[in-house]
Order: C-alpha cells, then structure tokens, then sequence
C-alpha cells in the first residue's frame, strides 16, 4: 500500500491544463481527499488542477501521512446518513445507501504519441480502475460545448409528446426511442426514457441489404437532434480510440493490439432520461432507474447532469462474473457495497465493458453499475466505445494479461480458442433488454440470427455477400 500513501507528487515540469485556454505549469502538487478510494492517492500524470480545485471546494484536505485512511477494497460503510450529508453525498437519491466516490481527475492530452507521459498516464488509468473501476476525465472546452448542446436536444426530444417519440423505432435496427418501462434488466423493467444511437445506415447499404442483424437506419426525429448527436458522438469517439491507446500503454501490450479491433468499431450511444421517482408510471420498481448490469463492450464514457443517480461496485475478488456467458444482470442489486457517483462539472466517467475484461483475463473487470431514480428527472449520455461488429476477440497474451487474474469461466479453454463474436454479443445483449421490440421480433421472424455464423460476419472489413 505503499503507493496509496506515498505523498502526492507530480512529474517534474508536467503541464496541467485548467481549461485550454488558462494552462499552468506547475511541479508540484498535493490532493489527499479523505474517506475512500482515492484517499492520498498520487497525482498521476495527466490530472486536471481545475477540475480538481472544484473537488477542493468540497472535499476537505487532510494528510494522509497522519490521518489513518482506509485501505481500498476493505473500507468501511460510513452510516447512511453521513454519506447522505457529505457533500458530494448530498445529491445521491433517496433510500440509497453507498459510500460516495471521491475521484481525481484525469487529462487527456490533445494527442497520445506514445510519450514517457503518455505512457505513466495509460499505467495511471488502468491503476485506478483495478482500484475504483471508474475514473473521471476533464472535458475540453469543445467537449462541454458540444455535450451541452446535446444535452439540450436530449431535453427537447424527450419533451416531445409520447407519439411522436414513439414513431422514433426501426425495424432492423435497435437505434431509437425506447419507451420508459420498455428495457428489461433481470427480468424488472427499467424506468429509464431513452434514444439509442447505432451506426446510421440506410436501406441501400449492403450489410442492410444483406439483413445483417443490427444494421440499419437510426431513426432520428429531426436534425434538431441529429446534428447536436452526431456531432458529440464524434469528439466521444476521437476521445475513446486517444484512451484505448492509453490503455495498451497502461498494460504494456504492443501499440495495436486493442485499437486494431475498432476499426469500424460498433460504437453507439445511449441517450438517457429517468422520470423522477414519485412520477413513474409504476411499470417498474420504486426507486430503480436501471437495475444492476455490467456494459458490453471496451469502456463507456459518460456524462451526467447535476441531479445524481449512477452507483458502481469497485473490483472484488470474491465477485467474479462474466456477462458474455452467464448474465450478469441483476447482480449484487440490492447488497452493500454500493459506490455512489456523484455529478462532477465538467467531466466524463469511464466504466469498463464485458470485452476489456475477456480481452485482459479479468485483468481490467467490466464495472458492474445501476441507476436510482432521485427527487428531480434526471438526464445522462453514455457513449460506449466497442469493436467492430465483425471483430473476433482473443484475449491479449502479453503484457498484465499474459495469465488469467483469477480462475473466472474466462479461463475456460473453450471460450478462449474460439474468441468472442462481438456483433453476436451484442445481438444476444439486446434481444435480452427489449425481447418485445419490434426489431427482435424480425430478427427471430426473418431468422437472421443464422447469419451470425457467416464467415463474411466474423471478418473485419469483410462485405457481404449479396
Ligand atoms: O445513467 C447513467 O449514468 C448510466 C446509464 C447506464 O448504465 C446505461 O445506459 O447503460
Ligand atoms: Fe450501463
């Protein structure tokens, strides 16, 4: 635990960006928040002092050479009521009871080179999600600008009488309105409103043509929403490939050996409204927004507005899961352990997805996570960066994955040689949320699963046969 203890410090002359117009230059640095998780933890490269003076504001310093700090994983449940009190814990909704992340955060700089720095910040990254399996990173300025205008459009859409939101579907595609009450998680309808976004291809595309399960329009009400969207998707993209660049770095695999498989990547976006909890339509559970699930793919980048309803579990090695074999849904909904995460300015979260923990042998473990509806309608994106529908992933041989973490069914050989089908993933995952949609309902009609098998499926880059 020597690390977690170590006095804060910085590399020597490493630039800190505030926004990116008022940079400083800075060598040191201290930030010892108490209570979990990131309790004097070291400033790793790349942190953010702005976003970090906001934590300030709120999070008394302490040092942790002298106060006693929790050891991660082993901390302790503070009683509801503190949690519930403590400032960041203020917003965190009713009848919950959690611990209260206290993140760093993270900058990512304007391009990954493969620098010493880039390097120490991939290793940073990938420590404090073995730690907290969440970290928070600044947003540029382009960022906020663009997320708050899709934010914007989130609100007016859902605004929208329910027929109009409604007539938002596709046949062919899981893209569009999902109406609340409509997505299942273990067997328990989610309260949770939502537009999904997925590759927005028209019926003359081949792979649509070719009735490629999944492939199809995006059915977008107006360019009122569709501009807004695609343009924040775009930077979130650009985003997830600089830190899935980082993260070979972060565990020593070859430049490559995670980016090869997003080529065309499958990445799609959940745009997300929750009713606020004494005005559902009862469908549901009281107080859930989205009951407990891990995401599916590499990692999800996340934003949130000021209301608060996201709660995680950290890694533990007495939870061992693996959602591509066994649903992990529903898992640990209503046990301790809870972590709460509370809305930050000016930042985006990262969870990791099913295929980073198949990729590194549970070496980096998908986040379990759930949502809470709280006292006021909240709204959130989550934009989850994956590989290609076509891609066949083997999990990586060298580096921190060369050998299983723990003896999970991802060791199983079976699973191993053959590689996972991640467009067969995903299928199965969103046949499972909307088993009554219309779109599940013509895959199962037109057989199309059957399709799956197809070598043509299982090859990047590869077309379809028509
Ligand atoms: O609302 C959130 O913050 C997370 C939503 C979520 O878990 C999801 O869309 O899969
Ligand atoms: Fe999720």
């Amino acid at each position: 635990m020597t690390s977690i203890m170590a006095r804060p410090v910085l590399p020597l002359g490493r630039r800190i960006m505030g926004s990116r117009s008022s940079r400083a230059m800075l060598n040191t640095a201290s930030y010892g928040p108490p209570g979990f998780g990131s309790a004097g933890m070291t400033i790793p490269p790349g942190f953010n002092a702005k976003a970090a003076q906001q934590l300030r504001a709120v999070v008394p310093r302490v040092n942790p050479e002298k106060t006693p700090q929790p050891q991660p994983h082993q901390q302790q449940q503070p009683p509801r009521d503190n949690a519930h009190n403590s400032a960041l814990g203020k917003t965190m909704p009713p009848g919950y009871k959690a611990q209260v992340a206290q993140l760093g955060v993270f900058e990512i700089p304007e391009q990954v080179t493969g620098s010493a720095g880039d390097k120490a910040l991939g290793k940073a990254l990938v420590k404090s999600w073995r730690q907290e399996g969440i970290i928070q990173i600044a947003m540029s300025d382009q960022h906020r600008r663009l997320m708050e205008s899709a934010m914007a459009a989130s609100r007016r859409f859902f605004a929208k009488p329910p027929a109009e939101k409604a007539a938002c579907v596709d046949s062919q595609s899981y893209a569009g309105y999902i109406a609340s009450g409509e997505e299942v998680t273990d067997g328990i309808a989610d309260y949770s409103e939502i537009f999904t976004i997925t590759k927005d291809l028209d019926l003359a595309e081949p792979r649509v043509r070719a009735r490629w399960p999944c492939h199809g329009p995006c059915p977008w009400p107006d360019v009122d929403m569709k501009t807004p969207m695609v343009a924040y998707n775009d930077v979130l993209g650009a985003e997830g490939e600089k830190l899935l660049r980082l993260v070979e770095y972060g565990l020593d695999v070859a430049p490559g050996e995670l980016t090869r498989y997003t080529r065309d990547g499958w990445h799609h976006t959940r745009v997300l409204r929750f009713p606020p909890r004494n005005g559902t339509n009862g469908r549901g559970k009281e107080g859930r927004g989205i009951g407990s699930h891990t995401d599916y793919g590499l990692f999800v980048i996340s934003a949130q507005d000021d209301v608060g309803g996201l709660f995680i579990r950290r890694p533990k090695d007495d939870e061992r899961f693996a959602n591509w074999e066994k649903s992990a849904a529903g898992l640990r909904e209503d046990d301790d352990g809870w972590v709460y995460v509370p809305p930050v300015d000016g930042v985006h979260t990262v969870i990791l997805g099913d295929m980073m923990q198949y990729l590194t042998r549970n070496y980096l473990i998908a986040t379990p996570h759930k949502v809470g509806l709280n006292t006021r309608e909240r709204f959130a994106f989550a934009y989850f960066h994956e590989p290609s529908f076509q891609a066949v992933l083997k999990p990586l041989d060298t580096g921190c994955c060369s050998v299983p973490t723990s003896e999970s069914s991802s060791s199983d050989k079976k699973v191993v040689d053959e590689g996972i089908h991640y467009g067969t993933h995903f299928t199965r995952m969103f046949m499972r949320n909307y088993p009554d949609r219309v779109t599940t309902k013509r895959l199962l009609a037109e057989d199309r699963l059957r399709l799956l098998e197809r070598p043509e499926l299982r090859t990047m880059g590869a077309v379809p046969a028509l």
